[in-house]
């Protein structure tokens, strides 16, 4: 990843990120779109209860066909792609991997290709629409943090379901202030001020830590089983999946199969943010799905984060100086985003590895090797975890 490095230090509000919310949009979610889209709104709501009784498919077929133009500002684009991504994947897996449909209907395909679109983002879930605009607070004037938070939309089994796509809200509020703090230390490296980038990276210390305890919550309320086999097929999607394997047709938008990976906290930007900040290239596989998954991103995030990948490098600087309080902080960073990366590890042994060894036979068996689930998932995790933990520097030698 990476590239020439520039002498460019990234702005934030060149890629519209705010001081004080990172990644996450600047102005709350919304909630509500005008009147017009009640059928939208309505049927998203009623998802969870329309899965149970099997009746979902039966409320799209009567979903009249909208025009997503009366959409107005960004707030409203966003939530509509929420809502969108909601009922697609409803749609498609409603029924399990044995009955996917030939096609999605046009009422859901065409204002879902064209919304994304707009967004500069492929149609299909993504970990931005699934979480990071699909939140309220449950009290207004209270702390934007986990306990005071709620999802709006949610395919199925809403507690876990809504728990898991809070998580990472909590751990994108956490990494906000490390935003202006990679840009300090990058500003160290362009002036030669060595304290300036090691108060950052020393700054960057609490951060770290607290993205991992917010990590260890997930059991709090998101059950490894119901993840696996109630909710995880459902944020599948149609690009190397063998129950779609030439994708999937959008009715009104082309007569060919679109293929699209589904949801994936691979899609989380603040990691690869780190990644790209740290100096730490995946090796080629591994790399390449997580470029792949930056497609997923917004633009805005994508680009920000080549940025990052470009700007001065952080690690040069510190491996060719001979502070070693600059390489302690360096190096704490690095630890600390491989002991993020072993929790995760750790996480995906009871969410994946072990309710996939007891779903044998399962109607969602299939579905559970897809992307790079299955056997694959282990390796790739690790290779990840590996690779972050060789960017530790040695310590700087005596005189
Ligand atoms: C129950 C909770 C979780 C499960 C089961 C899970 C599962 C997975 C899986 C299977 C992958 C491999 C890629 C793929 O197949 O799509 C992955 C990758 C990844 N996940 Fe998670 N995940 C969970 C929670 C989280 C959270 C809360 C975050 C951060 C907010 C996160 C961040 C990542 C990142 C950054 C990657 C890419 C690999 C890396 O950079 O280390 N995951 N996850």
């Amino acid at each position: 990843m990476g590239g020439m490095e520039s002498r460019t230090i990234p702005r934030l509000s060149d890629f519209h990120l705010s001081e004080d919310r990172g990644f996450l949009s600047a102005e709350d979610p919304l909630e509500f779109l005008p009147p017009y889209f009640s059928p939208w709104i309505d049927l998203a709501r009623d998802t969870p209860k329309l899965l149970e009784t099997k009746q979902l498919r039966e409320r799209v077929h009567k979903l009249p066909l909208l025009d997503h133009t009366r959409l107005r500002g960004q707030q409203e684009w966003y939530l509509a792609r929420v809502v969108l991504s909601m009922i697609g994947h409803a749609y498609v897996w409603q029924e399990g991997e044995a009955g996917v449909p030939d096609f999605l209907p046009r009422s859901v395909a065409v204002p879902w290709y064209r919304v994304s679109e707009h967004l500069g983002v492929p149609p299909i879930i993504s970990h931005h629409c699934a979480s990071m605009v699909n939140w309220k607070k449950k009290d207004p004037n209270g702390p934007l943090e986990l306990d005071n938070l709620q999802l709006l939309f949610c395919i199925t089994c809403p507690r876990d379901f809504a728990w898991f796509f809070l998580i990472p809200i909590q751990i994108e509020m956490h990494f906000t202030p490390a935003l202006p703090l990679l840009v300090q230390a990058q500003e160290g490296v362009l002036e030669g001020n060595s304290k300036l980038t090691k108060d950052a990276l020393t700054a960057m210390t609490p951060v770290l830590n607290k993205m991992k305890l917010t990590l260890g919550r997930m059991k709090e309320q998101c059950d490894p089983e119901v993840f696996y086999n109630q909710f995880r097929y459902f944020l599948s999607g149609w690009k190397d999946n063998p129950a779609l394997p030439h994708g999937l047709i959008y009715e009104g938008v082309s007569d060919k199969p679109f293929q699209f990976s589904g949801g994936s906290a691979a899609q989380v930007a603040t990691v690869q943010c780190l990644d790209e900040f740290l100096g730490i290239r995946h090796d080629d596989r591994p790399g390449a799905f997580l470029m792949r998954m930056r497609d997923y991103m917004l633009p805005d995030h994508r680009n920000f984060i080549a940025a990052v990948g470009k700007g001065p490098s952080v690690r040069n600087f510190v491996s060719n100086s001979d502070d070693q309080e600059l390489r302690t902080a360096y190096n704490t960073c690095v630890s600390l985003l491989r002991d993020f990366r072993s929790l995760h590890i750790r996480i995906i042994a009871s969410y994946v590895i072990i309710p996939s060894k007891r779903a044998k036979g399962h109607k969602v068996e299939g579905l559970a090797n897809v992307g790079t689930g299955g056997t694959g998932i282990m390796s790739f995790l690790k290779s990840v975890r590996d690779t972050t933990a060789a960017a530790l520097l040695p310590d700087v030698s005596g005189p």
